[in-house]
């Protein structure tokens, strides 16, 4: 720990969780607008689920609604474009992890305040203060607004489909492989290490692990469940001031899938998989993880998200180049293809 120098640390004024917490968006937005207009980022479906629920909110405060794909830097530009002659004072995220990622790194460049709402509990971004953004090679992790606001409407998250939530608390449930890789890189590379962030990060997974039992579709009660440790793992990742206690070798591999094109699994979901090699590779309780994502009805097989499995061998292999300055299990050369075959296939993965 470095004592002469200031570490700044960013966390949210105000937490609305609960059924009609979209009730709250009126006074949370009059609280963050300074002056300006308000800018509203949302896509096509979530629009329809809350975009339009919540621009209803704000009637009478100047506001644009801007209709974004997925948070990649090519629509980060266009997004800046079409904003160019608005003066923005607030923005506010309506989606899913994408359209929350867009819009904490907009308002981190506009130097604005940021409000997250999000129509499912899909990921641990809703209230991170990191964007994960594709530039067209890589998927990177930079600096984002911190939401100054979260507004989590369980009845809204309810009412998407079970797989949503499912994914989500799998974000958080890996947690675990990625403080192992994190200690891991600390002992071994020196790197800076938070306790208080990793003990966090480990307590949100397994508060979902010891209460997997509870996950369960049409359970409005596994959604608030859910939600209450992704804010745990944003925390953790806002003490960090990265997303390290919450990302490692099994967010490497979900990367490389992503990179290579392959399947139609959520984030969540390729994250799980990720967890139990991740897992094994460490010498850890991968069976465990593996019982937990039965429970909460995750597949962990990439053939059920039409990943062949000669693409997840390779996935694994070169994971490691995606974030080569973030250490991790996987090491700093491509796995050998039949060690990457083995763990796959021992875990079940393929
Ligand atoms: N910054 C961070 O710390 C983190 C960021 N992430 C990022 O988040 C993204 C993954 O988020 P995820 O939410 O899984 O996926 P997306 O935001 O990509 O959304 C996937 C699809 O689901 C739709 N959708 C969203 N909510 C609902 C709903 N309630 N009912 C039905 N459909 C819905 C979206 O609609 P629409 O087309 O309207 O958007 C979109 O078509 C990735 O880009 C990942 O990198 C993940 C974890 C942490
Ligand atoms: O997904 C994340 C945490 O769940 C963070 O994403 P990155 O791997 O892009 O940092
Ligand atoms: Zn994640």
């Amino acid at each position: 720990m470095e004592f002469n120098k200031t570490k700044a640390m960013h966390f949210p004024n105000d937490v609305y969780i609960g059924h009609n917490a979209i009730d709250s968006m009126r006074i949370v937005a009059e609280k963050n607008l300074k002056s300006g207009t308000i800018l509203v980022i949302t896509g096509q479906k979530t629009y329809r689920i809350a975009g339009e629920a919540v621009v209803n909110k704000l009637e009478g405060l100047k506001h644009y609604v801007l209709f974004s794909g997925n948070a990649t830097m090519d629509a980060i530009k266009s997004a800046r474009e079409e904003i160019a002659d608005i003066k923005v004072g607030l923005v506010i995220g309506v989606g899913g992890g994408s359209k929350i990622d867009m819009g904490k790194k907009i308002a981190f460049d506009l130097n604005v305040p940021f409000i997250s709402f999000p129509t499912a509990p899909s990921h641990d971004g809703i209230a991170s203060p990191r964007a994960s953004i594709y530039d067209g090679k890589s998927f990177l992790s930079i600096e984002a607004a911190m939401p100054t606001a979260i507004v989590a409407d369980t009845e809204i998250m309810a009412k998407a489909p079970y797989r949503f939530a499912a994914a989500g608390a799998s974000d958080v449930i890996a947690n675990i492989t990625a403080v192992m890789d994190w200690k891991m890189a600390n002992r071994i590379k020196g790197e800076i290490f938070s306790t208080t962030a990793a003990v966090i990060s480990e307590y949100s997974s397994r508060e979902l692990i010891e209460n997997a039992n509870m996950i369960q579709p049409g359970l409005e009660a596994s959604i608030w469940m859910i939600t209450k440790q992704i804010l745990a793992s944003g925390t953790a990742m806002a003490i960090a001031g990265s997303s390290r206690p919450a990302s490692g070798s099994e967010h490497l591999f979900a990367h490389a899938l992503e990179i290579l094109g392959s399947g139609n699994a959520m984030h969540g979901e390729q994250v799980a998989m990720g967890s139990l090699v991740s897992m094994y590779l460490h010498g850890g309780d991968w069976k465990m993880l593996y019982d937990t994502y039965k429970k909460i009805g995750v597949s962990t097989k990439a053939k059920d998200y039409g990943i062949p499995d000669e693409i997840a061998i390779k996935a694994l292999s070169i994971a490691h180049r995606l974030r080569p300055q973030r250490y991790t299990i996987l090491g700093e050369t491509d796995l050998n293809e039949e060690v990457s075959r083995n763990a796959l296939k021992l875990t079940g993965v393929i």
